[in-house]
């Protein structure tokens, strides 16, 4: 994946244009009973800070103490959604298909959400997770390559699934760019467009702007968007806040932040916050509380927090789930993490370039070991 530019009419041609009452049928009612959806993703996002090894009592705990505390989707996946589990972004400890399987038997009233990225996740996937009960499909794609996700948002449609498409590293793309994206998206079949924040490195009205330019785009037909955040730079929340007033329906968030980085917007938070504005997000506010502290709190090996290595991501611009690949491989090469993320900002790398950070840490390595040969012959040592 790059920053290749793409132009509607570059992108490939659909067969058939989704209409307004297409995209409307199956569309979540926000604005009846709420004015806005909380789409968790402790189970998916949170993923990346478990290093993938969520076991299945984990998963079906926190979805009954969700689906207890009202929220109304539930996502479960490999952090880097379905086909994930690999030697590149890390094996699951439990496949991702007993995982839906076991969260779909415990949701009375939420519906299951799976993310994926086409390419790593295939149609294949998508029919196993619908087969599995999944009815909520999340389509990710870098955000100026959204005509890769067409194939399957069709297909999701025609499995009669709700469907979500999910602009990753938004921050890289203008409004006017996203929009163009979400276009692309909408005419696919998506029923709601998200702008993502994977680096968390959107500030206040960066990602207000963005999600104005994509409802201005699709609101007209009906579609919605939604607002993904990450708290590198603590703004998961406010920028959520400002999503809402730019007239998102759906926003993301994780219990207790646990998310890729410094981690997602913490649901908790959510509804907490926007029960105090008087929004309606149909969310208990004592029963997501308990779900973040009595459930989650309890086994997270390590809570996301902004220390130097996830602000630098929300500074530098970095995927969120670089993160534990950089930790990992500066334990191994003896160099700073926040060294290696500010140096994959600086290259640009997205996701799917894991395996590049080991390059960077070598590098880095290497000019370590040049700067203690310097200092020796300095000193006069040889
Ligand atoms: C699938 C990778 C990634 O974690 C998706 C996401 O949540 C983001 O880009 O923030
Ligand atoms: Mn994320």
């Amino acid at each position: 994946m790059g920053d290749m530019t793409i132009r509607p009419e570059d992108a490939p041609k659909v067969d058939h244009i989704v209409t307004e009452s297409e995209v409307l049928e199956n569309l979540p009612k926000a604005g009846g009973e709420t004015d806005l959806r909380i789409t968790d993703s402790t189970l998916r996002d949170g993923s990346h800070a478990m290093a993938h090894q969520y076991t299945e009592e984990q998963v079906r705990g926190v979805v009954s103490a969700l689906d207890r505390a009202g929220v109304q989707v539930i996502e479960v996946s490999h952090g880097d959604g379905l086909g994930g589990s690999s030697f590149n972004y890390g094996f699951s400890k439990v496949d991702e298909f007993d995982l839906i399987k076991a969260a779909v038997e415990e949701a009375t009233q939420a519906k299951i959400a799976i993310l994926m990225l086409p390419g790593l996740g295939t149609v294949h996937h998508l029919k196993k997770a619908h087969e599995m009960g999944a009815s909520v499909a999340r389509i990710a794609t870098h955000c100026t390559e959204a005509d890769v996700s067409i194939q399957h948002f069709g297909e999701a449609r025609k499995l009669g699934m709700e469907t979500v498409g999910f602009l990753m590293l938004s921050h890289k793309a203008s409004p006017a760019k996203l929009a163009e994206q979400a276009r692309i998206m909408v005419d696919a079949g998506a029923q709601c467009v998200y702008v993502v924040d994977s680096a968390g490195a959107l500030v206040l009205s960066d990602a207000q702007e963005r999600v104005q330019a994509v409802i201005d785009e699709i609101g007209p037909d009906g579609a919605q968007v939604g607002f993904h955040g990450h708290q590198n730079l603590s703004l998961g929340i406010a920028n959520s806040v400002l999503a809402y007033q730019a007239g998102a329906k759906q926003i993301d968030g994780a219990l207790c932040a646990l998310g890729a980085g410094a981690g997602n917007s913490p649901t908790e938070v959510l509804a907490a916050t926007f029960e105090r504005m008087g929004i309606k997000t149909g969310v208990d506010l004592g029963e997501v509380l308990s779900a973040a502290e009595d459930v989650v709190r309890p086994f997270i090996p390590r809570l996301p927090w902004m220390d130097r290595a996830s602000i630098t991501q929300g500074y530098a611009g970095v995927y969120s789930s670089f993160l534990l690949h950089a930790e990992r491989a500066a334990a191994r090469y003896d160099v700073p993490a926040h060294a290696i993320l500010q140096k994959v900002g600086e290259y640009g790398y997205v996701g799917g370039q894991e395996d590049m950070i080991i390059d960077i840490a070598l590098e880095l390595q290497q000019e370590k070991e040049r700067m203690a040969l310097g200092d020796l012959a300095a000193a006069g040592v040889r």
